[in-house]
């Protein structure tokens, strides 16, 4: 009964085009993706060779739309590549999320015919946009940014700070949100274009990360950065409610990161299930002993869970009028799939004994790798208090005296 199924039960929902595109993908990611994960991870160098194949696949820019030289793939179709990527390299996985998602997502959505232009031709020639979100006195408190955009003349001018941006030094695209400022009044949280080399936009110190160490999260300052008008992207609800409207395009990126954490589960699972059946012990392979195969059973649930979780998240992208997947769905998937892949990793590190512990074995890297997801990309925690705030129906404000009553 079980055989008539795919393990991943891909051909109860993959239409065959799908089915097709998971099996190209996964075939470039064995090809490419897992014979330099090890060494990625171990000279911390960002993996140019594997963007340039997946460029050449088409699966840098694949979600930009045809009338821009992209595939006009949906959050579901990338989220597929995405997951057989991560399965082999974490790193490759992320880069094929910012290739698609993100920064690129919400220019392609919002911006003017040349912002979306501009956007488009540089994930499709493979670079990996950046994301400015995060500083020093603002990372769950997002909107407490202080970097600034004043007008000046025909000009804006950005000064400020941000850390632990992906990709900083090797990204050539920056999305960067800043509070805009007009004749010194704040007008709200707006995301502007600039690229790398531009005078003032200073690539700071690089952090010494746990995993995905082949991409470089460091600072970038803004040092009177100046940049033309046309930089600014605004959503259609406007600046004053920019904010929003940048972080309802950032819902897909959630997708993604829940869709890498996924993915780097998988391959631990695989690699354990190979490992118990062919490591003996007592005499016998130890995937005959019946505390490892619950252990390994409950692996299997939770992974499916998690991929059921954030397809239906990517899904609801293509019935949003956004196009963005639902903030609702995308956290849940995002928090169940990053705390799925914490926990299946650790097991399948378990699972090999001393082997997992030991750089020469992939695990060990697969569990540093999945440990970033409860973090990057709104904490486990943020994310709880959003489902917390649509689930009762009431604001949530976490600032002091911010709380508001059902119904209020
Ligand atoms: C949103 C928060 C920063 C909390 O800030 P506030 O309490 O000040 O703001 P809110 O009132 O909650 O929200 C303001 C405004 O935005 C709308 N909003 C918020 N989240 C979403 C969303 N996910 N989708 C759509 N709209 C959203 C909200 O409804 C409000 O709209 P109105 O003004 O009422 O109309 C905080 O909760 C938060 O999310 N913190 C996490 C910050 C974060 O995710 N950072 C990611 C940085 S990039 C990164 O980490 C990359 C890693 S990766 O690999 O992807
Ligand atoms: C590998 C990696 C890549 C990243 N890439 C990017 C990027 O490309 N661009 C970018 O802009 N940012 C990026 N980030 C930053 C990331 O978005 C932030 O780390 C994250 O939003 C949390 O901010 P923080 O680290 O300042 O933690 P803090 O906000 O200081 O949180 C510390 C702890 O307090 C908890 N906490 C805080 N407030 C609340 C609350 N109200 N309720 C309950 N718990 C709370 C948090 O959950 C967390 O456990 C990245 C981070 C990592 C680790």
């Amino acid at each position: 009964m079980f055989d008539r199924y795919d393990h991943d039960v891909s051909s109860l929902f993959l239409t065959p085009d799908q089915s097709a595109l998971k099996t190209r993908a996964r075939a470039l990611a064995e090809h490419v993706a897992r014979p330099s994960a090890a060494q990625t991870d171990r000279t911390e160098e960002y993996p140019l060779d594997v963007v340039a194949s997946l460029s050449e696949a088409g699966f840098m820019g694949m979600s930009v739309p045809e009338d821009l030289a992209g595939q006009g793939a949906t959050c579901f179709d990338v989220a597929l590549v995405v997951e057989e990527f991560a399965r082999c390299c974490g790193v490759s996985g992320r880069i094929v999320v910012e290739g698609n998602m993100g920064a690129v997502g919400a220019i392609i959505a919002y911006g003017t015919p040349e912002q979306r232009e501009t956007a488009a031709r540089y994930v499709l020639s493979g670079d990996k946009p950046a994301i400015c979100i995060t500083e020093p006195g603002a990372g769950s408190a997002a909107t407490e940014m202080t970097t600034t955009a004043e007008r000046k003349g025909d000009s804006w001018v950005l000064n400020g700070s941000k850390h632990w941006i992906t990709g900083g030094g090797v990204s050539r695209l920056h999305l960067i949100f800043a509070r805009v400022m007009e004749g010194g009044v704040f007008k709200g949280i707006g995301g502007f274009m600039a690229y790398l080399g531009e005078t003032g936009l200073i690539i700071g110190a690089r952090e010494p990360t746990m995993g995905l160490r082949g991409i470089p999260e460091t600072a970038v300052h803004f040092d009177n950065l100046v940049l033309p008008l046309d930089r600014l992207i605004t959503p259609p609800e406007g600046i004053k409610r920019g904010f929003s409207g940048l972080m309802n395009a950032y819902n897909a990126q959630r997708v993604g990161a829940a869709t890498v954490a996924l993915g780097i589960a998988q391959g631990a699972f695989e690699a354990a299930c190979a490992h118990v059946k062919k490591r003996e012990q007592f005499g016998r392979p130890i995937a005959e002993f019946q505390g490892l195969q619950w252990m390994l059973a409950d692996m299997s649930i939770q992974i499916d869970a998690a991929r059921m979780m954030i397809w239906r998240a990517a899904k609801s992208a293509d019935h949003e009028p956004s196009g963005f997947p639902d903030p609702m769905l995308a956290a849940q998937a995002k928090v169940f799939a990053s705390e799925m892949a914490v926990k299946v990793t650790n097991d399948a590190l378990q699972l090999h004994g001393a082997s997992g512990y030991s750089r020469n074995t992939p695990v060990e890297r697969m569990v540093r790798d999945a440990r970033m997801f409860t973090i990057g990309g709104g904490t486990a925690q943020m994310l709880r208090n959003l489902v917390a705030g649509k689930v009762l129906d009431m604001k949530t404000p976490q600032t002091r005296g911010g709380y508001a009553r059902a119904g209020d």
